[in-house]
């Protein structure tokens, strides 16, 4: 149980020294808490009962027990708001860091680890585990120490109190730690499989939000929904599992502890009439048996909890323990940007090699086109010169550099892609084109959006730049959203591009400001296209012909049309294709 207490402290690293307060403060309410007890034990202590016919009742010693509960009431009340703040600002400030720390470690990461942890698991990770540990560590952690500091210290003054008395409260407390031993087994299995299902039920809700269209396309909606609701179905069988097996368990728990009042509200009078116990000892005795187990009792009602918080860390550090791709790398700043690919070989798994020794030499301002069938490995040479992920055979050098001795944010600093696929986030036209430079000014977006021939639409927009777009840039053309990716490049301004031309249609004046826009963007730069129109292709400097993972064939398009060879009949095909007309 205490192992959780470890690794909340480590993972709140500069805010542990506010954990910690909280729980001094807790200590000290807890102590508050018993001044109502104090002061009965008072009132009856400085009483004289013995004469039951003129029992005097002092007003000072009246003042003198209001003033104990009184100060007990104002100490609870101060201690109990600087705990809930030091645990409020701690849980917050904790997990507020925590979820930066997370941004830049999946920035980091190798592609391959969100392959390999789907998208439901990560988003529950980031929101669901996160607001968990957010909201109920700090009670947690602070109901544990606190009550065990308490039970630990109950137990001794009941036994220097009575030690008939201690002993029975002792058996009372053994018996309910068996039990709670075994309430933190079961929960430890049920919680697993109620976190599964929720998890399983966000990956799914997930699924069908972003394939929305397809669903819809195929008459599948309802098909999709059922699933959704399936997922959800088990979440709330785990649910009603978790607490139908743990019910029994928890009434054992509560029964022991009430068996043990029991026997010291029998005790307790025997030992008045065998004059082994004072009356008032065994009126305050009994006073106090209905608070005593209140610690034990708050430790039951944790475990469930704890175990739950136990599961949110596990996630949480498993994203933390996930190797970086840079972590022995250095920044470094480069001074030239011709790239050199080395006997690289690279597979998705381990198995089956999708880039098979690939070396080829790209001169700085010049432009390389990459070209062959789908599925032949252009795609995947662009990532591993931008380094999502490592390659496992060979070297790829940026300016003489090896990729693998620079850091991810000293390699993409340098490098502007624009690729088919184009994402635009739910803010301001304005703030999705300084993107590709934060402190840019409005004349450097307005310059930018010119350059790219993305101006004069935005300017026709009631909100102009301010317009806000939504997620995935949902609310514009394909086209529009491609001049906008292209805005930002621009504005980043990075010696090297790497561009993925769309092979999907697009309207011929889109298509038009599209290629002007990009004429911008490459102007002085290192370029590497994966090329689909003939245009790029006749220009480029260089043609690199991949097939199945290699390059095959090498050099400009008027060497290349006079091989025999897979070139030539690609661009007759393409010539072909371009000739159509509906
Ligand atoms: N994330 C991935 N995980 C596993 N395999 C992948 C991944 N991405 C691509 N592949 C596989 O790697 C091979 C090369 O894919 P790549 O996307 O580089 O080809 P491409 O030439 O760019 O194709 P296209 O022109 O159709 O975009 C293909 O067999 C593809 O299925």
């Amino acid at each position: 149980m205490f192992g959780i207490l470890k690794r909340i402290i480590k993972l709140s690293d500069n805010m542990a020294s506010k954990i910690k307060k909280s729980f001094m403060y807790s200590f000290i309410d807890g102590i508050f808490e018993a001044f109502p007890l104090i002061a009965i034990f008072y009132f009856f202590k400085v009483i004289d009962f013995s004469n039951s016919k003129d029992i005097i009742i002092d007003t000072i010693i009246i003042v003198k027990c209001a003033l104990i509960l009184l100060v007990g009431i104002i100490g609870r009340i101060f201690f109990k708001f600087k705990t809930y703040k030091l645990q409020g600002h701690a849980g917050y400030e904790m997990v507020a860091k925590e979820r930066l720390n997370m941004g830049e470690r999946l920035k980091r990461v190798p592609m391959g680890f969100f392959n390999e942890n789907n998208l439901g698991e990560l988003t529950n990770t980031v929101t669901t585990d996160m607001q968990f540990i957010e909201k109920q560590a700090p009670f947690i952690l602070d109901k544990m120490v606190n009550s065990t500091i308490n039970v630990f210290v109950i137990c001794i003054s009941m036994i220097i109190f009575n030690w008939k008395i201690g002993l029975v409260f002792l058996i009372g407390l053994l018996l309910a730690i068996l039990i709670l031993n075994l309430m933190q087994r079961k929960a430890s299995q049920l919680t697993k499989i109620q976190k599964n299902t929720q998890v399983q039920g966000v990956a799914s809700v997930f699924e069908y939000i972003q394939g929305i269209s397809v669903f819809k396309l195929f008459n599948l909606s309802n098909n999709r929904s059922s699933k959704v609701k399936s997922s959800f179905d088990d979440y709330s069988k785990a649910n009603c599992d978790l607490e139908l097996k743990y019910i029994p368990l928890n009434i054992l728990f509560s029964l022991s502890l009430k068996i043990a009042c029991g026997g010291i509200l029998f005790l307790a009078p025997y030992l008045v009439l065998t004059e082994q116990l004072s009356i008032i000892n065994m009126i305050v005795i009994l006073v106090a048996i209905f608070s005593i187990y209140i610690p034990v009792e708050a430790l039951g009602s944790i475990t469930g909890l704890t175990r739950m918080l136990e599961l949110s860390l596990n996630r949480v550090e498993k994203i933390e323990r996930f190797p970086l791709i840079d972590r022995c790398s250095q920044e470094m700043e480069l001074e030239s940007f011709d790239i050199d690919l080395e006997g690289v070989s690279f597979g998705y798994t381990p198995n089956e090699k999708v880039i098979k020794n690939v070396s080829f030499h790209i001169p700085e301002k010049s432009m390389t086109a990459l070209v062959g069938p789908s599925g032949c490995g252009k795609t995947t040479i662009a990532r591993l010169i931008s380094r999502f992920w490592d390659i496992q055979k060979g070297t790829i050098k940026i300016g003489k550099v090896n990729i693998a001795d620079m850091t991810c944010d000293s390699i993409l600093k340098n490098m502007t892609m624009v690729f088919q696929k184009v994402y635009l986030f739910n803010d301001t036209i304005a703030n999705n084109i300084k993107f590709g430079k934060a402190d840019a000014t409005m004349k450097e977006v307005e310059e930018a959006a010119k350059k790219a021939r993305c101006y004069n639409f935005i300017k026709e927009l009631p909100k102009g730049f301010d317009t806000i777009i939504g997620e995935g840039g949902a609310s514009l053309s394909g086209g529009e959203k491609q001049r906008i990716s292209i805005a930002r490049a621009i504005l980043k301004d990075a010696p090297i591009v790497l561009l993925d031309e769309a092979t999907s249609s697009i309207d011929p004046e889109n298509e038009f400001y599209i290629q002007q826009a990009i004429s911008e963007l490459v102007k002085n730069k290192t370029i590497v296209v994966i090329a689909h129109r003939l245009s790029t292709i006749r220009e480029a400097d260089q043609i690199l012909v991949m097939e199945n993972g290699q390059i095959i064939q090498n050099g400009i398009h008027d060497k290349l049309i006079k091989e025999d060879g897979l070139y030539k009949k690609f661009w007759s095909l393409k010539k072909k294709a371009e000739s159509w007309s509906i």
